[in-house]
């Protein structure tokens, strides 16, 4: 009888990071406008103040903190008005003691000016003059040149994954373009005999392709460039040239599907003869029947067919070749923690990756197990995320206070 020689874990992150110590990404510069979810790839430091005038944050006047120390509603200070700030033009005037100027928000404030007053706290009397009906402290209401970022600052450190807000910042430091990491370039194919393109009409016994499109999209998440996808029957020969074009063409590939020990389960044949297999069998579940191997020094992934486990695997294993690849843990997946609802019993020696679904009540978030089988595609869609049980575990328990990652 042969049995799969399944490894745990934390021996597979260990084999990734022995085999794979060398990968790396090229840069490539790109325009900031595309940089969304993207890898910076040198650090940004900041050759300009943010902002690079003081400025108004409110619409109001400007003042000298002795002018309206003590100023309240029912003893007001009283300030001539000298002029108005004209929005996104320089300030040449100064204030002077007992004088005020108009400032819109964000405009130029202008020299001597110490804070900036609402305008609803102040009453115009005539065109000229002005009440004001509170006191202020120094640089209320206002921003200071470079209160925001300093010249010489360290803004992003090399790795930093970029949000929305960060290509604003980066905007706001005059940068048109950025230098990124290249992203790993992977391929994807989904094996078997029964798999038929979304679009066309399955009879009896043929499956529509789930796993292409769902693993496209980890993979995406993941910080990946799927540069192709293709489809091989369950045909060592078809197997072994997607593998090898792959291979050819990038710096990975995902298979999915005859993972297992079935008669026509070519993966883990056609990567032992192209390359070596580095495992075969993953102390996991779902999953256990995953395979990682190289070929050309270049990863392979043979993930089980089930949907469900093919795209948990993905999200785990993938995970562990960015940290290699961007040398650090760039694409975190979010946790909260919760209170487990109900026991679930766990595979001792196996690590088990429970979905959940949570719910936040007044009680804090209450987490239940979603149940269903790995080749059910909705059981992960109706799911918010996964708690994770230990080889040595048995299960968790009622009132456990446990870790959800979200999908
Ligand atoms: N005798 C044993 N049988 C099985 C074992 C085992 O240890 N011993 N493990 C089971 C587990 S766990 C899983 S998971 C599956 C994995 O098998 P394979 O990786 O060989 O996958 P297939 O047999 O090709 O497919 C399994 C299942 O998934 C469907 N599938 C495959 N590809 C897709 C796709 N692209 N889109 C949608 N669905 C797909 C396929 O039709 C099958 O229903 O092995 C168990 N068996
Ligand atoms: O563990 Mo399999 O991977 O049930 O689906």
């Amino acid at each position: 009888m042969e049995l799969l020689k399944v490894k745990t874990i934390d021996e597979m992150k260990k084999i990734i990071n022995e085999t794979f110590k060398d990968l790396t990404l090229e840069n490539e510069t790109i325009e900031i406008s595309h940089g969304l979810g993207r890898v910076l790839s040198s650090d940004i430091v900041s050759t300009m103040d943010v902002p690079h005038f003081d400025r108004s944050v409110v619409d109001g006047y400007a003042v000298k903190l002795t002018d309206i120390q003590g100023a309240s509603n029912a003893i007001p200070g009283f300030l001539r008005i000298t002029g108005e700030v004209q929005m996104g033009k320089e300030t040449t005037e100064s204030l002077h003691q007992g004088e005020t100027l108009y400032v819109p928000t964000g405009g130029m404030v202008p020299s001597g000016t110490e804070a900036m007053i609402m305008i609803e706290y102040t009453e115009k009397l005539g065109t000229k003059d002005l009440a004001i009906y509170t006191n202020a402290g120094a640089n209320e209401n206002m921003m200071r040149i470079g209160d925001d970022i300093r010249n010489g600052e360290l803004v992003f450190s090399r790795g930093h994954l970029l949000r929305p807000q960060d290509i604003g910042v980066l905007s706001a430091l005059g940068y048109q373009h950025i230098e990124v990491y290249k992203r790993p370039r992977l391929s994807i194919i989904s094996t078997g005999d029964e798999i038929i393109r979304p679009g066309e009409t399955p009879k009896p016994g043929e499956v529509i392709d789930i796993n292409t499109p769902a693993l496209a999209a980890v993979a995406k998440r993941l910080g990946a460039e799927v540069i192709s996808t293709s489809y091989a029957r369950d045909d060592r020969e078809e197997i072994r040239s997607a593998v090898v074009k792959g291979i050819e063409n990038g710096d990975m590939v995902i298979l999915s599907g005859g993972s297992s020990m079935g008669e026509k389960d070519y993966t883990v044949q056609v990567i032992d003869g192209l390359g070596q297999v580095l495992l075969h069998g993953l102390a996991v579940k779902p999953g256990k029947p995953t395979i990682l191997g190289t070929v050309s020094q270049k990863p392979v992934i043979g993930l089980p067919g089930q949907p469900a486990a093919a795209i948990m695997v993905l999200m785990i294993v993938l995970q562990e070749f960015m940290k290699r690849y961007y040398g650090q843990d760039v694409f975190k997946y979010q946790t909260v923690q919760g209170i487990l609802m109900e026991n679930i019993h766990a595979a001792p020696g196996r690590r088990t990756f429970q979905t959940v679904s949570i719910s936040k009540t007044e009680n804090g978030i209450e987490v239940r197990p979603s149940h269903g089988k790995s080749g059910m595609i909705t059981l992960l869609s109706y799911s918010d995320g996964y708690i994770e049980i230990t080889e040595n575990e048995e299960g968790k328990n009622t009132g456990d206070q446990v870790e959800v990652t979200l999908f």
